[in-house]
């Protein structure tokens, strides 16, 4: 009885004061340790327990909504075949003309009527999750992973890029490591490692980071203690310009944000203050010593441990932050991002080694401090982990353009098309705010079991994980513990791991192994995300859309026209890269787990640089018509007018449900 009494009350505290949850948590776990396991009564007079609430629930989206959506989407579909039929009835081009506009409409019509037919195969099974992380500490649950014999949440390593200190300033960075270090979870401090990845080589962002881990003492137990909503500083104390302005505050809290708010300033000071020079010559002593003289495209491998929580003394602490310049040689190629996120993956897997990871640009914040419990609501909630080979948050963007202009925010991708696919096989891997298994992202099938080792990924012995994941004892010893489900310790002593981390971030490490093709982020396309979680699903893994409110991270998106430009000719040449490389959809469903349908879905994303040709040619044929007093759809005189007619009304319709 004590214990049901204990955790209704942790419950209540939860629910008054979310920011306590870790201390809650931590104390219901206590509870469970003494009560047998959660045995509790029930079990004890032979009663069946009823089973412990979800943590996620399905929710198809409404009946009629969804039924009146795949009714809509048909009528165009058929208005286009209507109209194709019609093109190849009267295929001398109707009155007046010399049948070259009717053909060219007919070639765009036939590529909108495919895509169309992709489009309502996609969007068919409309479905939302809902999370309950309140459920997480409910009584008899046990999180089945890894940690399980701890009777923990898992572990998480928290991995952001960034490479260029000039487009993304070091200060933007800070904002990102500083929302993520103080992150609610239960002991929040043993069990979250935040690894940024430098490709820019600077010590400017060194410097900012390890500014960063000063202030962050101060300001995660600030987050803590008053419940803070967004934190990241800059977000919190520009929305906030007066803590009084929310309502009454208390003297205590007035005091404390006066004085956060002073230090943040005192920060931005200190980061935006100091050229690289001077920091060289003068600052930090030994410190940034391996930063003289480095050139960005040539130099070893830097690793520096900015925050080690273990060393701490002070109650919870935060995560560990962990600064990585990868090794660059004019030599090798380094693969862009998904070269970076490889050896985050592998330096974190030498030093915390947990079995999920979130990925996040740079120039993302969170925005929901209780992100990881939604997402472990997703990663632990279903009865089969198939179901949730990664979790991804849809992409939200502060102080965008309104109405998206340059379309870049993917307002329609996240709010429409990726709930349909989340009736399929699950949603897309957008890049960032992104929870991965670390299993999956080492190639490992789910429910990877001892009988199917020896034809999947080969015999447990250490020459197979050689070939696999290249020399590194440590690395190997790793992953072993994560694709068979052992359970690790968590490192104590992450500074004694430097010197192994170095090897296993050396330019050449991925040569001769399955990194970049098989484990890891796949190479070969500028965008590495599509082809990555492509790969995931093509093992048979489904993913998650994590809907949460407020959203669980914010991004920025260019919003001048030239910098969408860039952007979108960097999208279109990796999405080419892949429908023309072996790593296509289609090749992924005939010969491995990709579901039919959902390789209709990748198609759609990856043929969108297609479309450019198509539209244009459309939109011309207007105005050549009229230059030329020629027509390329029925006159209003004519018979199958009203087929166009149709179209028109119910695609725009459809577009506006
Ligand atoms: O050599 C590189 C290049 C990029 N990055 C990082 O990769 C991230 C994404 O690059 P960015 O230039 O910001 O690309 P975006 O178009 O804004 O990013 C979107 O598109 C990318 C490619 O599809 C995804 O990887 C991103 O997660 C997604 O937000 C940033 O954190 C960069 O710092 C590196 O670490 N090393
Ligand atoms: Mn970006």
């Amino acid at each position: 009885m004590t214990v049901v009494a204990t955790r209704s009350i942790c419950e209540e505290v939860i629910s008054a004061a979310p920011w306590h949850a870790g201390t809650v948590w931590h104390v219901a776990l206590v509870c469970e340790a003494t009560s047998g396991g959660g045995g509790g009564e029930g079990t004890r007079s032979g009663r069946k327990k009823p089973p412990p609430p979800p943590l996620q629930e399905r929710v198809p989206l409404g009946r009629r909504a969804a039924w009146a959506w795949r009714l809509a989407g048909l009528a165009v579909l058929l208005l286009l075949l209507a109209l194709l039929a019609l093109r190849l009835l009267r295929h001398h081009g109707g009155a007046g003309g010399d049948g070259g506009v009717w053909r060219v409409a007919l070639v765009c019509e036939a590529w909108f009527a495919a895509l169309c037919a992709l489009n309502v195969s996609a969007k068919w099974s409309p479905v939302r999750f809902v999370t309950r992380p309140e459920n997480l500490m409910a009584e008899g649950r046990t999180p089945s992973t890894t940690a399980a014999e701890y009777g923990e949440l898992p572990a998480v390593d928290m991995l952001v890029t960034t490479a260029d200190p000039a487009l993304e300033p070091p200060l933007v960075t800070v904002n990102t490591v500083l929302s993520l270090l103080a992150l609610d979870y239960p002991r929040a401090g043993e069990r979250l490692a935040c690894y940024v990845s430098d490709d820019g080589c600077s010590p400017l962002t060194c410097h900012a980071l390890r500014e960063a881990a000063g202030f962050a003492a101060a300001w995660v137990p600030f987050c803590r203690r008053y419940g803070v909503a967004v934190r990241a500083p800059f977000r919190y104390f520009s929305s906030s310009s007066s803590p009084e302005s929310g309502g009454p505050a208390d003297r205590k809290f007035l005091d404390d944000w006066t004085f956060m708010k002073d230090e943040y300033d005192k920060l931005v000071r200190r980061i935006k203050n100091t050229d690289e020079r001077s920091l060289l010559r003068h600052g930090g002593g030994e410190f940034f010593a391996e930063f003289l003289n480095v050139e960005r495209r040539n130099h070893p491998t830097i690793v520096k441990v900015l925050w080690d929580n273990s060393k701490s003394r002070a109650g919870e602490g935060f995560p560990h932050l962990i600064y990585v310049s990868r090794e660059k040689s004019p030599t090798h190629h380094h693969h862009y991002k998904a070269g970076a996120m490889n050896v985050l993956t592998r330096v974190s897997a030498v030093m915390t080694n947990a079995p999920i990871m979130l990925n996040m640009d740079c120039d993302m914040f969170v925005n929901n401090p209780q992100a990881v419990l939604h997402a472990m609501c997703l990663l632990l909630g279903f009865d089969d982990e198939a179901s949730s080979g990664f979790v991804q948050a849809p992409q939200r963007f502060y102080d965008a353009l309104k109405d998206d202009p340059f379309g870049n925010q993917m307002e329609c991708f996240f709010k429409r098309f990726i709930s349909g696919v989340q009736g399929v096989q699950g949603a897309f891997y957008a890049g960032t705010g992104c929870f991965h298994r670390r299993k999956a992202v080492y190639g490992v099938p789910p429910n990877f079991n001892g009988a199917e080792r020896e034809d999947t990924i080969g015999s447990s012995s250490y020459k197979e994980l050689h070939t696999r994941f290249g020399n590194s004892e440590e690395l190997n010893e790793s992953a072993r513990n994560i694709i068979w489900d052992l359970s690790s310790k968590p490192m104590v002593d992450i500074s004694s791991r430097i010197e192994v981390a170095k090897a296993v971030s050396a330019c050449n490490y991925d040569i001769g192994t399955c990194w970049g093709q098989e484990v890891g982020w796949v190479y070969g396309s500028l965008t590495e995300d599509m082809l990555t979680g492509q790969r995931i699903h093509a093992m048979g893994w489904r993913s998650v859309l994590m809907v949460t409110e407020p959203p669980a991270f914010m991004g920025s998106a260019p919003i001048g026209g030239p910098a969408c430009l860039t952007q979108f000719k960097r999208w279109a040449t990796g999405q080419s890269e892949i429908i023309i490389s072996r790593n296509n959809p289609i090749l992924a469903t005939m010969f491995k787990r990709l579901k039919f349908r959902q390789c209709l879905a990748y198609l759609i994303v990856l043929g969108w640089p297609l479309r450019a040709p198509f539209e244009l040619c459309y939109g011309l044929l207007g105005p050549y018509c009229i230059l030329t007093n020629q027509s390329f759809l029925p006159k209003a005189s004519e018979d199958g007018f009203s087929i166009p007619l149709a179209l028109f009304i119910s695609y725009n319709t459809y577009n506006f449900m």
